[in-house]
């Protein structure tokens, strides 16, 4: 992969030179992997992640293997489950799907949620309740399949199951496993890795994927409007066709979840993350003002994260959520995230709009890719850190 270090000295960064075509086609990452390996090292490769979802499972409190420990505690030796819920701010969607006299007031506070929490809680999204427990169940069902009908749509690239890649050794390993499916547009669906069990798993996703399609064109028409721009300004600079991915988290359960993260503390690569949480396990914490809280399980309300590029794009008035996956230690825990992307040929960097002399771009244009996310999840980084001029 060819690579080109931007940015300046003290903080270069790489961005990827592939070119769009083959990464829109391929799962490129997978492909690669599968001719640098034999195929006995792919199997090895899968039976050890399939190793360590039995490690997850079943070890007790006094033998965690230790490379999923976090030394200092997630936090500060404290219970993590104590930190205070967040106010999230509450947006009813039936105000932008359908105007009326509140509407101005509902943009407002979408634009206040979205500059001071970085994340919303959305409601009347137009995704019925039955359809989101429908989403939650089949992943459930899938993940109580046997090891073997599992291992079908295991894989070590970007999508299928199995963990994110270039995790190192080095690194705490995050105590979750991840079935993650491009949903949109269809033809970049590698259906191989999408389950064939449950039977409707395929068909409950296209549904959800669809209405959340819907759904990120309201809220990203809403949220431009809110700036006084444009409403299909952010849609534009996105490009066409907008990508969307479902990343469905399953958290086993942990005796020592002061020690261990689910999902280590990020920004999410995204326009915006559409999240749907567990319906009775709690785990998503975000942080604001240098503090961290919990979010509380709302089952029919939908998170709704502003992601770096949204950050970017919008030079700052909006800011991207910093947040974390928390385990329970005796339920296990689902979610959904379902993630918009911007079209990685055309870059992401401020909308004119929103640069001006009392107010000049705060971020340098950036070439985003597949791997880029990882890359800084890795480092422990943010894109976000190497952006900001
Ligand atoms: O499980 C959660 O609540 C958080 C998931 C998340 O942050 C992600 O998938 O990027
Ligand atoms: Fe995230």
């Amino acid at each position: 992969m060819l690579y080109t270090l931007i940015g300046n000295s003290s903080t270069p960064f790489a961005i990827c030179q592939c070119a769009w075509f083959p990464w829109k086609l391929h799962n490129r990452a997978s492909s690669s992997q599968v001719a640098s390996h034999s195929r006995a090292a792919a199997a090895a490769a899968a039976n050890s992640f399939m190793d360590s979802l039995t490690e997850l499972a079943a070890v007790g409190g006094e033998n965690l293997p230790a490379k999923y420990i976090h030394p200092d505690g997630i936090n500060g030796g404290k219970d993590p489950f104590l930190l205070p819920f967040i106010d999230i701010p509450v947006i009813d969607v039936g105000h932008f799907t359908t105007p009326s006299t509140d509407t101005g007031k509902e943009l407002e506070k979408l634009r206040a949620a979205l500059s001071s929490y970085g994340c919303l809680l959305i409601i009347n999204h137009g995704v019925e309740s039955l359809l989101l427990d429908k989403v939650r169940t089949v992943f459930k069902q899938f993940l109580a399949l046997p090891k073997e009908q599992k291992l079908e749509c295991w894989t070590e690239g970007f999508q299928g199951y199995g963990s994110d890649p270039l995790v190192t050794d080095v690194m705490v390993h995050d105590w979750s496993h991840r079935l993650r499916l491009i949903t949109c547009p269809e033809e970049m669906r590698q259906m191989k890795y999408w389950p064939e069990n449950p039977k409707n798993f395929k068909e409950v996703l296209h549904e959800y994927s669809t209405k959340l399609q819907v759904l990120h064109d309201v809220m990203l028409k809403a949220m431009a409007k809110s700036l006084k721009l444009d409403e299909s300004v952010f849609l534009r600079m996105i490009g066409e066709p907008v990508i969307m991915s479902a990343r469905f988290n399953f958290y086993p359960p942990c005796p020592r979840p002061d020690q261990v993260l689910g999902l280590k503390p990020h920004s999410d690569g995204t326009v915006i993350t559409f999240l749907l949480q567990d319906k009775e396990v709690e785990g998503l914490q975000v942080l604001k003002d240098g503090q961290w809280f919990r979010v509380p399980v709302i089952p029919d309300a939908l998170v709704l994260n502003a992601g770096e590029h949204l950050e970017i794009l919008s030079n700052g008035e909006f800011k991207s959520l910093y947040h974390r996956g928390m385990v329970d230690s005796e339920r296990e825990r689902v979610s959904l995230a379902v993630l918009s992307l911007s079209n990685p040929q055309s870059g992401v960097e401020p909308i004119e709009e929103l640069v001006n002399e009392e107010r000049p771009s705060l971020y340098r244009k950036v070439i985003y890719e597949e791997t880029t996310h990882f890359d800084y999840y890795k480092s422990g980084r943010t894109l976000i850190d190497d952006a900001r001029v």
